[in-house]
């Protein structure tokens, strides 16, 4: 049975707040969605244009290429608050299987701390598994591996980088 308890509600993922978790959506470009990468990694502005052509060649890939946002639609400017991705890679492998990649992901600044983070790695979780991924990968810094096991990741393996 479900509780409602605070505890297990963060726990859960879940908040009493009226955040909303969707698909991206061409709007985010004016609702603050290249800035909050930025706060990820290098991330220079794009025109409207710009992103509208990336926007249309990953919407092309349907739900082999999910990107979450988060939002407060009762906030007077509708920001976009967190954010991550799941790339679905199709294998030979396991008789045709599915790998889901979480990728991108990253928290608002003035927003952390109050499990968006942790949601939106959730929800993408579950839409690999709903899509028959066979596991879900990522790779992160050292300092994130607390984190990620909260969102329920298990440390495997060693990355490694060929950087251009
Ligand atoms: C695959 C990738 O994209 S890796 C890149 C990850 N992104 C970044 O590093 C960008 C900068 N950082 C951020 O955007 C955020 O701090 C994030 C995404 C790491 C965390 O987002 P938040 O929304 O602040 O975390 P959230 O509130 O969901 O925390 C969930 C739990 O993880 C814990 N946690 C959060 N950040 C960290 C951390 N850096 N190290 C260890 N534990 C952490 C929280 O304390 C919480 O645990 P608790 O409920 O026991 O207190």
């Amino acid at each position: 049975m479900a509780s409602t308890s605070p505890e297990s509600a963060a726990a859960a993922g879940e908040t009493n707040d009226s955040i909303h978790i969707r698909r991206l959506e061409l709007v985010d470009h004016e609702r603050g969605f290249v800035a909050l990468l930025s706060q990820l990694s290098a991330c220079p502005d794009l025109t409207a244009s710009e992103f509208a052509e990336r926007f249309a060649e990953l919407a092309a890939q349907g739900d082999d290429h999910v990107i979450l946002v988060a939002e407060d639609p009762s906030a007077p400017e509708r920001r976009v608050l967190a954010t991550g991705c799941l790339f679905v890679e199709r294998k030979f492998l396991r008789g045709g299987g599915k790998v889901g990649h979480v990728e991108d992901v990253v928290v608002d600044a003035a927003a952390r701390g109050r499990v968006l983070g942790l949601r939106i790695v959730r929800r993408l979780v579950e839409i690999a598994r709903d899509a028959g991924c066979y596991k879900v990968i990522l790779d992160c810094t050292p300092e994130l591996r607390a984190y990620y096991a909260k969102c329920g990741f298990v440390e495997k393996g060693v990355q490694m980088a060929v950087y251009f």
